[in-house]
């Protein structure tokens, strides 16, 4: 069986119609050409150009040193590789939080390096900043839950919404993000629980999970991780594909189908 529907490009509304049907969205992370390529003939819908990028490609130990000058030279290795898959990428710490004219100036310059949509994280305190965009044509990626660029603010990489004001909070920032335009939606280390309730509760945004159980819309991880090749500290999340594949094309053909059948996450991946 193949995932890949006769090579027809991922839109929004495909997004959409893949939430609507039940049919998981396979997202991994990817910062370079043969990467992307590799990516997209293995049926990966979206490939993130994620500020993790810090990490894995630079050896920093948090994503807060990544620079807009990174994103837009990450995005314009991936940007036009893929003939099927969504090229999405991250604002980098400080991109966008300044004001919405700053987070647009920013955007710009990742669609122009070809980027399809722009990720950017927090809940209530950025739908100003994602309406914003959404209304100048730039659609955008919510990432709420564990927020990376956050974590000094947080106290650590911690999962997040434990307890009823904590989940409140969580869903209430779901609506606003979904109500500013959002397109996409990443979860990250959020209870299983509380993550399928907040993709029931959206209907035109898609959820996609890391480290928020089997019931999002989709899933994401990092390419380096689900590799085996990452050496630092990794989260519960993760699943490593090339233990039990022969190729790196086999181990994400793996994630791809493991996202689609269902299989991964697995309970113990999730909190
Ligand atoms: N390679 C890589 N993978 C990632 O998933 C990732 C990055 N880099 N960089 C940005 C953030 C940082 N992330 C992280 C980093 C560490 C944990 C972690 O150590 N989690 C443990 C401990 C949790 C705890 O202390 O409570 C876990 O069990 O999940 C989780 C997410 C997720 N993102
Ligand atoms: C892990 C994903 C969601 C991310 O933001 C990244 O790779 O930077
Ligand atoms: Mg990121």
């Amino acid at each position: 069986m193949t995932y890949l529907a006769a090579n027809k490009p991922i839109t929004l509304p495909e997004l959409l119609r893949m939430k609507k049907e039940s049919e998981k969205i396979a997202m991994l992370t990817g910062y370079d050409a043969s990467f992307a390529a590799l990516e997209d003939r293995c049926g990966v819908d979206v490939i993130l150009v994620g500020d993790s990028l810090g990490n894995v490609l630079q050896g920093k130990t948090s994503t807060l040193p990544v620079t807009m000058d990174h994103m837009v030279y990450h995005t314009e290795c991936v940007g036009h590789m893929a003939q099927r898959a969504m090229c999405v990428t991250d604002m980098p710490f400080g991109s966008y939080h300044e004001s919405k004219e700053q987070a647009m100036r920013n955007a710009v310059r990742l669609m122009a390096a070809g980027a399809e949509m722009v990720k950017l994280e927090g809940g209530e305190a950025m739908a100003e900043t994602v309406h914003f965009l959404v209304e100048r044509g730039v659609p955008v990626c919510a990432h709420i839950g564990l927020t990376p660029q956050s974590v000094h603010a947080l106290g650590g990489y911690r999962v997040q919404g434990r307890g009823d004001a904590a989940a409140a909070r969580m869903k209430a920032d779901a609506l606003l993000l979904e109500q500013a335009g959002a397109s996409l939606m990443v979860m990250e280390m959020v209870p299983a629980d509380l993550a399928a309730e907040i993709t029931r509760m959206l209907h035109a945004c898609p959820t996609i999970g890391i480290g928020a159980g089997k019931d999002c819309d989709g899933q994401v991880l990092v390419l380096h991780d689900m590799l085996g090749v990452y050496p630092g500290k990794k989260g519960r999340f993760v699943k490593n594909f090339m233990a039990e594949a022969k190729s790196i094309d086999g181990a994400v053909t793996a994630y791809v189908k493991a996202v689609k059948d269902g299989s991964f996450p697995a309970p113990e991946h999730c909190y």
